[in-house]
């Protein structure tokens, strides 16, 4: 099977499309064509650089400006080069020559030797090792970067940096409140950088190493220019500054992180609670619940303390190199050697452990929901003695996870192997080349311990920054699942203004055609239903199981849209009511209410912001519901535990009739909501619901003013019971099960 390939220019221009075969001498040429490219950009800055040199020896210079000098021509440079790249390219220079240029004209300035602290600055020196280091390092650092850390397959992987970077960016932006806290932990970062070393220094652990060099050699007598003194005051003052600015770095970046969080997770609530019900039946609650918490906070985490490791060791990682340049650059580049092939490794862990830590995320999810449901349905587990099964299906999951994860343990098991053969490798080579060097008298001892001293810092430097990458692009399926869910528009009619003082409580259902959005592929579940409930009278909704009573119910509790046809509350459809003062007003009670961990009085104001303790006996006195209450130790305080455990069924329905009652409705339907109240309470209830001219719907024929025979999602008989009974239909069929 062959599948058609796009091939992009970086600024978004299609190359060419085809099959894998046509694309392949397309891919070739264009390497080609960037390999030339980068080949030309290099000649002509070393002839920029040589040109230099020459002015500088034709006018006798030893020195012009110092390290200002140096990082002046850096930036003229980069702007000659910018011009020839883009004059190269025809004004469509690719992202990696760039970057190239970019490298070329500023990693010279950060890795001049002459710049590290512990030696003056003398200007740029006709070096040729020095002409050859600088462009060979920002190649190096460049193929690094391009193939080691990007990856080969650039076509593909482009569109998915472009949506990794996207997502990190919309992350970032999501930090746009704690600007301050931001500047002020950035602010450390950056001083340190723009700042003199010996004056006030941040991240001076970077320079720790070398003035601990500097004290061996003055103990050893190496180094008699400054007193021993002064070298460890030095290396005091920069510890101590050290773990001050770090400290206060890392402290505001977790006060930041913690109000992003609580942002993040507010702003998700919000969303997931405005979406229309057939999304929480698409997404079960467990997975809900882990995307709220574990994902907000892993993508939280990992953007914010990412971004600050990734700064904060990308500075130290330019500063060591640059001063340990300066200590023995043969030494340097063995140890740069290192680089890529880590991060080639890196590179590849990456790619085959981000499935797999998708996979883990998913376990988890769903491990965490089965456990969910099994607790929360533990009544039902145990009076069917399914503690085995569910014992059984849970270990089932749980070994699915465990598949997993061993996978990842085993890849990382090889991968840590790999990795520490390669630096073991390295390490030998170091040692061997150091020996020489310091027997020809280029390397002192001294200045040896400080390049070692540096040497794992370096490498934990570089791993971090490996790590942060890899870490940030493993969280990407994360942070682009939680905004799937940030972004999405409810599939809900626009909330109407409709807020009338009276309300009469005619309910018409107008030709109403209705489809689960769960089954669309179903027969309908309500087929063309045209039906009236007049004000004032009880009407009862009946028929076979799977008739189409409940759907009836829930579209006029407007937890789904009707896919034809309208229902009309006293002429107007039920969406140009506000949506508080309809739910306010038409009023549903279950038969297994749902009730929430509290006081009796929460769950009977439930929702309302402006109910007295006097409202709520009242609706508990019509409910005939007081006494019970009254009995109560706390009375209306009483807790009444997760989901009302501590109340019997026929007290949580009660409770469940107050809750409507308070609200004074005008149309209250009643599903079977009285099935377990004594005989005497029921009547009463009955009673109290029709005062006030309410329209009444209900599941039972009893009391019934008017019968609806709903079948097969259709109206099919309708009138008094006597009339029904009359008729010897469906009903009068049916008439035993109904009255059951
Ligand atoms: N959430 C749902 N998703 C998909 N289909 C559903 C859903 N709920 C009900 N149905 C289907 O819609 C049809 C009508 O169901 P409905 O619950 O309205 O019947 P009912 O008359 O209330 O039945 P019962 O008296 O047993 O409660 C049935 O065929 C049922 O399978």
């Amino acid at each position: 099977m062959s599948c058609n390939v796009v091939l992009f220019h970086e600024n978004g221009d299609v190359y060419g499309d085809g099959t894998q075969d046509q694309i392949q001498p397309l891919a070739v040429w264009k390497m080609k064509e960037l390999a030339a490219c980068g080949l030309v950009i290099l000649l002509f800055d070393t002839a920029l650089c040589l040109a230099l040199w020459a002015v500088l020896v034709l006018l006798s210079c030893s020195s012009w400006g110092g390290l200002p000098g140096v990082w002046a021509f850096g930036a003229a440079k980069w702007a000659v080069l910018h011009v020839f790249t883009s004059k190269l390219t025809d004004g469509k220079p690719e992202g990696v020559l760039r970057r190239l240029v970019a490298l070329l004209c500023l990693l010279s300035p950060w890795t001049d030797p002459h710049g590290a602290p512990s030696q003056p600055y003398t200007g740029p020196s006709p070096d040729f090792s020095m002409l050859l280091l600088g462009p060979l390092s920002s190649l190096l650092a460049c193929v690094v970067w391009e193939k080691g850390v990007c990856g080969d397959s650039k076509t593909k992987k482009d569109n998915i940096d472009l949506d990794a970077r996207r997502l990190l960016v919309r992350v970032l932006k999501y930090f746009k409140p704690d600007t301050l806290y931001l500047i002020a932990a950035f602010s450390f970062l950056i001083l340190g950088v723009v700042c003199k070393y010996e004056t006030l220094i941040f991240y001076s652990d970077t320079y720790i190493p070398l003035y601990q060099g500097n004290v061996i050699d003055m103990l050893g007598g190496q180094n008699h220019q400054t007193s021993v003194g002064y070298a460890i005051g030095q290396l005091a003052f920069v510890s101590l500054g050290s773990a001050l600015f770090s400290g206060m770095r890392g402290g505001i970046f977790m006060c930041t992180l913690a109000r992003l969080n609580k942002r993040l997770k507010h702003l998700l609530f919000h969303t997931l609670l405005q979406q229309e019900v057939h999304f929480f039946e698409e997404n079960n609650p467990g997975s809900l619940s882990s995307r709220l918490h574990s994902d907000v906070d892993r993508m939280g985490r990992t953007v914010a303390l990412n971004s600050n490791a990734l700064v904060r060791s990308t500075v130290k990682t330019v500063l060591m190199f640059r001063v340990m340049l300066g200590l023995s650059w043969e030494l340097t580049l063995l140890t740069s050697i290192e680089m890529p092939l880590l991060a080639f490794l890196q590179n590849k862990y990456i790619t085959w452990s981000k499935d797999l830590k998708d996979q883990i995320q998913e376990c988890h999810a769903q491990n965490k929901d089965l456990a969910f449901q099994t607790i929360s349905g533990i009544h039902t587990v145990r009076s069917f003695r399914a503690e085995k099964d569910e014992l059984r299906r849970y270990n089932k999951a749980l070994d699915v996870m465990c598949a997993v994860k061993r996978s990842t343990g085993i890849y990382s098991a090889v991968f840590l192997l790999i990795r520490r053969v390669v630096s073991l490798g390295i390490k030998i080579l170091m040692l061997v080349l150091a020996r020489s060097l310091i027997s020809s008298g280029d390397l002192t001892i001294g200045s040896l311990v400080s390049f070692f001293l540096y040497q794992k810092p370096m490498s934990t430097n570089l791993k971090e920054i490996m790590y942060c990458y890899g870490e940030t692009m493993s969280t990407v399926g994360v942070i682009s699942k939680v905004f799937s869910y940030l972004d999405r528009t409810p599939k809900c009619k626009k909330e109407g203004e409709l807020a009338p003082e009276r309300l009469e409580g005619r309910i018409v259902f107008q030709n109403v055609t209705f489809k689960y959005p769960s089954s669309p592929d179903v027969e309908p579940a309500l087929k063309k239903v045209s039906m009236e409930l007049k004000p004032g009278k009880m009407t009862a909704l009946v028929g076979p199981s799977g008739g189409g009573k409940t759907s009836c119910v829930s579209l006029l509790k407007r937890l789904y849209e009707p896919e034809e046809g309208q229902i009309l509350l006293d002429g107007q459809p039920l969406h140009h009511y506000n949506h508080k003062y309809f739910h306010q007003k038409m009023a549903l009670v279950s038969q297994n209410p749902v009730l929430f961990s509290g006081s009796l009085r929460y769950n009977i104001e439930y929702g309302l912001n402006d109910c007295t303790l006097e409202r709520v006996k009242e609706a508990a006195k019509k409910a005939n519901a007081d006494h019970f209450i009254s009995e109560l130790k706390n009375k209306y305080d009483t807790d009444i535990g997760e989901c009302g455990v501590k109340l019997s069924d026929g007290q949580k329905q009660s409770l469940a009739i107050i809750r409507a009652l308070v609200r004074e409705p005008q149309v209250i339907i009643l599903d079977e909501a009285t099935s377990k109240l004594d005989v005497e309470v029921q009547h009463a209830v009955l009673q109290e619901v029709l005062t006030c001219g309410r329209t009444v719907l209900l599941k039972t024929v009893e009391k019934a003013d008017h019968i609806i025979f709903i079948e097969k999602g259709a109206v099919v008989e309708e009138g008094t019971h006597k009339q029904l009974m009359a008729k010897e239909g469906r009903y009068y069929r049916l008439k035993e099960e109904l009255f059951s």
